[in-house]
């Protein structure tokens, strides 16, 4: 009689198992599911992922990707060859071998230019992806057109899971007899608010401010956002899948379902897609298969709950001005620190050539080398974030509040102190640190293009580890990371809506 491979298991064994994956899911609730039953039906499904070709949607598409691999639906990845190459070198927080019950496939697109990251474009928006993205949009549709049509021909039914900025995806779905579309969001549910008025309501509701979207991000990625949802007009798209849970999100969740906009179409908050590191029985942590970063070697010697992390994402380049203050105010702070010092992405995922810039704005620092020695660690390359936020040792998180950013250091537990710039930050820092009650804002939004000067970001460090109101700022967010966990635990909300969702894709 065969034995069931998965360890929580309870079906019976000597059913029909035609395929198991071999990836090892190593979250929560993974480990209770078991693909028995349907995989006769889940043969006759293809999954084809189609992300947005930047980090922060690489990775959430990568990891809905392993969870569906993972209970044995045959996916398959499709991005330009760079970004392929950038999303798999860069999974983080799973077993590597889980990537390989994932079908990677290149979109190959013409060449394009690729100016280096600019850090005095207004808000550092990524203005230097433009001409990627152009490609992109323009080109990609006829590679992925080929490889859907080549799953059409070997499958029931396909069914595109596209990033909400890669609309064409969808279009080309709806150009198969067998497709079908899902459109997934990397951004947080309530950021759709700008389009709601009950939405609106929610805000005014509870004091919360929304920053116009085109006040955000450039005029030439407005025209992008514009051509794209465009270009994913008419065509029929099943459902919405979120990188949120009710514990983050509950009314706008609510809002968006009710909303005429999607005229019934279900939506699956399936949050939060990044793999759980924390272990109620240890305190440290780190990505089986992969040699562990010596900055985790060196949380393991700090007390609990004492290092601040900075990281500002994979979008945003610093100036040398601003560089220098962040130094001075962790040199002036003394409290531990890891600083991960990186400019922006570049489009083809090329190693970033600005250490030189970076390593000149902290020579020019005086005392900063010896005054944060053995208390402070300047990462320049790529670190591994989610290990850092899952660490006993670290305190909080100084953030850019990226949605990948914000959803990892909450569901560790861990506060944010919010330096929003671009995009949906603002908003997301509105609702971390109003709403959410899980943050503090390092400066006031309408400064957003003006250096923080050295006190100021001291103060708010200050605030968040040693003052009472960042005690309660630490405890608010620990609750909050616990309940986050509840969410993808067996019988969560999130839990119950990522099933909800595969068992509706493979029916
Ligand atoms: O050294 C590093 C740097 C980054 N990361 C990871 O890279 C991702 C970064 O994503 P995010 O925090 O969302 O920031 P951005 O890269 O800036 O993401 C873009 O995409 C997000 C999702 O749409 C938006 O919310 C942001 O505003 C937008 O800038 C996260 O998973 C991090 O864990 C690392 O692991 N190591």
């Amino acid at each position: 009689m065969r034995q069931c491979m998965w360890p929580l298991c309870m079906c019976t064994p000597g059913g029909p198992l035609l395929r198991i994956t071999d990836a090892q899911p190593r979250d929560l609730r993974s480990a209770s599911f078991c693909v028995h039953a349907n995989s006769i039906v889940m043969e006759s499904v293809a999954v084809v992922a189609v992300p947005f070709p930047a980090q922060g949607h690489l990775n959430q598409l990568l990891h809905l990707s392993l969870h569906l691999a993972s209970r044995g639906l045959p996916v398959h990845y499709a991005a330009p060859a760079p970004h392929v190459r950038q999303a798999r070198s860069r999974v983080h927080g799973w077993d590597p071998q889980a990537l390989a019950s994932v079908h990677f496939h290149d979109l190959d697109l013409p060449a394009y230019e690729q100016p280096p990251p600019d850090p005095t474009v207004p808000t550092s928006f990524p203005s230097h992806l433009m001409p990627m993205l152009d490609a992109f949009v323009s080109h990609a549709g006829a590679p992925l057109a080929r490889l859907l049509a080549r799953l059409s021909a070997r499958h029931r039914r396909v069914v595109v899971v596209y990033d909400r900025l890669s609309s064409f995806a969808a279009v080309e779905a709806a150009g198969l007899p067998n497709g079908e579309a899902f459109c997934v969001q990397c951004v947080s549910v309530s950021y759709n608010v700008a389009f709601k008025d009950a939405a609106h309501r929610l805000l005014r509701g509870h004091g919360l401010e929304f920053h116009p979207v085109d006040a955000c991000v450039s005029k030439e990625f407005e025209e992008y956002i514009a051509k794209t949802w465009q270009d994913g007009q008419g065509t029929t798209v099943r459902g919405l899948v979120v990188n949120t849970c009710r514990a983050l999100e509950g009314e706008f969740i609510d809002v968006e379902a009710h909303s005429p906009e999607y005229g019934g179409q279900r939506i699956f908050a399936v949050g939060p897609l990044n793999p759980l590191l924390l272990d109620a029985t240890t305190t440290t942590t780190t990505t089986p298969g992969l040699p562990r970063h010596e900055c985790l070697d060196w949380l393991d010697r700090q007390p609990p709950a004492s290092v601040l992390y900075v990281s500002f994402g994979t979008t945003s380049s610093l100036l040398a001005e601003q560089v220098a203050e962040i130094g001075a105010a962790l040199r002036d702070s003394k409290h531990r620190f890891i600083w991960v010092l990186r400019d922006a992405d570049r489009a083809s995922h090329d190693e970033e050539a600005t250490e030189s810039r970076h390593a000149r704005a902290l020579s020019s620092l005086p005392g900063f080398a010896r005054q944060t020695q053995g208390t402070g660690l300047v990462i320049t390359g790529w670190a591994p974030q989610l290990e850092i936020l899952a660490h006993g040792s670290t305190a909080a998180f100084m953030s850019h509040c990226g949605w990948n950013s914000t959803v990892e250091s909450l569901s560790h537990g861990k506060p944010i102190l919010a330096w929003p710039m671009h995009s949906d930050q603002p908003w997301d820092a509105e609702l971390l640190c109003k709403y959410l009650k899980a943050g503090l804002l390092v400066r006031p939004l309408e400064k957003r293009d003006t250096v923080v000067p050295a006190e100021a970001i001291r103060e708010v460090i200050e605030k968040a580890l040693v003052s009472d109101e960042g005690l309660q700022t630490r405890e608010r967010a620990k609750a909050l990371g616990e309940s986050i966990r509840a969410s993808v635990a067996d019988g969560g909300s999130s839990h119950k809506d990522l099933e909800e969702f595969i068992t509706y894709i493979a029916r």
